[in-house]
């Protein structure tokens, strides 16, 4: 996968190598590679509009046919929408939050510019083989306990090294009973535990998802049969790490400092009052996501003084969630709706908080600045996301009557 940040970086090394006589002018195998054109979403600046150009000539020169246009949605949404993120593959890109696609049982990684080129020209890539690390998930959450609440307290548990030179598989009865959104959650957030990536076995939810999507092959069904008897976990197998969490115990999480281990509780101390809230982002900016934060915005006002917006996570999602009236929703509740992108995810495009301003986000990462120079992040899900902007500050959703 490439996109409009990774995407460029990659094209110049192309041209250095030419220039040194080394030709690449085909790729390995261009129906494996696909594009998407999210981060500067919206394009308004100069150095994204040269870079969704460079993106352009790309596909068109070594013929791609798989390029999803600025406002078509983030490079993680896209993917196993279109049925392009099968289980069993392996899938790389130069963007960490590869580790999404991990729920569908591929071995999704994020990689650095060299590689990605290497790829490119090889369908290759030399890796150190990571160790495994078993996290187990067990017992039944709360209503409005979501994934995001699971990985987050696993972070916070496990630290933000905890899982450096690992990858992470989630199993257990709380992995098996999460939708697929759900599970693509807690695997995109494995790179902020310090992993390689993160991996859930495929069940059958896993192929129904992707059974009849755009890309989903001709031969699935027997595909299908492949992996159910090949990619279980097999019984006996040993971890180098292993650790488990009881969701019945996990309450609303809200991160407080500068590294998504830095989370409590919602009923220790949260304080203040937020200014702005984002609904958004590869993580969670799913339809089940925007069905969740609907459920604390619906017949209620977004606070005075709250700025609030939704950005969902790619076209369809927008307009599956528009034939469900959320947008109506969210709207007469003063958030505004807008079109697919990473958006307030990381500051690249204009979509930035103010110096001083705090935003209680639906992201993955609160590093310094992440959000625009001076600005302070909380990694919340969506419904925490928001409750706080119809309140005005963090609230505890178990207590809140949702609709
Ligand atoms: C811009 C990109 C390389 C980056 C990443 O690698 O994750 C971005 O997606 C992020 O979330 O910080
Ligand atoms: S939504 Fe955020 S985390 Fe996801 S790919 Fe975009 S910038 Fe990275």
């Amino acid at each position: 996968m490439v996109h409009d940040v990774s995407g460029p970086g990659v094209l110049k090394v192309f041209e250095r190598l030419r220039e040194q006589g080394i030709p690449v002018d085909r790729l390995k195998d261009p129906s494996k590679v696909w594009v998407a054109e999210d981060h500067f979403v919206p394009s308004a600046d100069k150095i994204s509009a040269e870079n969704i150009v460079k993106l352009s000539n790309f596909t068109r020169e070594y013929g791609i046919e798989k390029h999803f246009r600025a406002g078509q949605g983030i490079v993680h949404v896209i993917g196993p929408q279109m049925g392009i993120t099968l289980p069993g593959t392996t899938i790389v890109c130069g963007d960490s939050h590869t580790s999404t696609h991990g729920a569908f049982g591929a071995l999704a990684l994020g990689i650095g510019t060299s590689e990605v080129e290497h790829v490119l020209a090889s369908q290759t890539l030399w890796l150190e083989r990571p160790e495994p690390f078993e996290v187990v998930v067990t017992g039944k959450r709360g209503p409005t306990i979501t994934a995001k609440d699971v990985i987050l307290s696993i972070i916070r548990n496990i630290g933000t090294a905890g899982g450096t030179g690992t990858v992470i598989e989630y199993r257990g009865s709380g992995i098996s009973d999460m939708s697929m959104e759900q599970r693509m959650t807690v695997c995109n957030m494995s790179i902020e535990a310090g992993a390689r990536a993160g991996l859930i076995a495929p069940d059958e939810k896993t192929f129904r998802y992707l059974r009849g999507r755009r890309y989903t092959p001709e031969d699935y069904e027997e595909m299908v049969d492949a992996w159910r008897r090949d990619l279980t976990t097999d019984s006996g197998a040993t971890f180098a790490k292993s650790y488990t969490i009881h969701t019945d115990e996990i309450a609303p999480q809200v991160s407080w400092g500068t590294n998504p281990a830095m989370t409590c509780d919602v009923t220790q101390s949260v304080p203040i009052p937020v200014d702005r809230v984002f609904i958004g982002s590869c993580t969670n900016a799913r339809l089940e996501d925007l069905i969740d934060a609907a459920r604390a915005a619906r017949g209620r006002r977004v606070a005075p003084g709250v700025d609030a917006m939704v950005v969902p996570g790619s076209q369809d999602v927008k307009r599956q969630a528009e034939e469900m009236g959320l947008d109506r929703v969210f709207r007469d509740a003063g958030f505004e709706w807008r079109e697919s992108g990473c958006s307030m995810c990381l500051g690249m495009n204009p979509d930035i908080l103010e110096p001083g301003q705090r935003c209680a986000s639906t992201s993955n990462r609160n590093f310094e600045g992440r959000q625009g120079a001076g600005g302070r992040t909380h990694l919340v899900s969506p419904v925490m996301a928001a409750a706080a902007a119809v309140s005005g500050h963090f609230v505890d959703v178990r207590e809140m009557d949702l609709n």
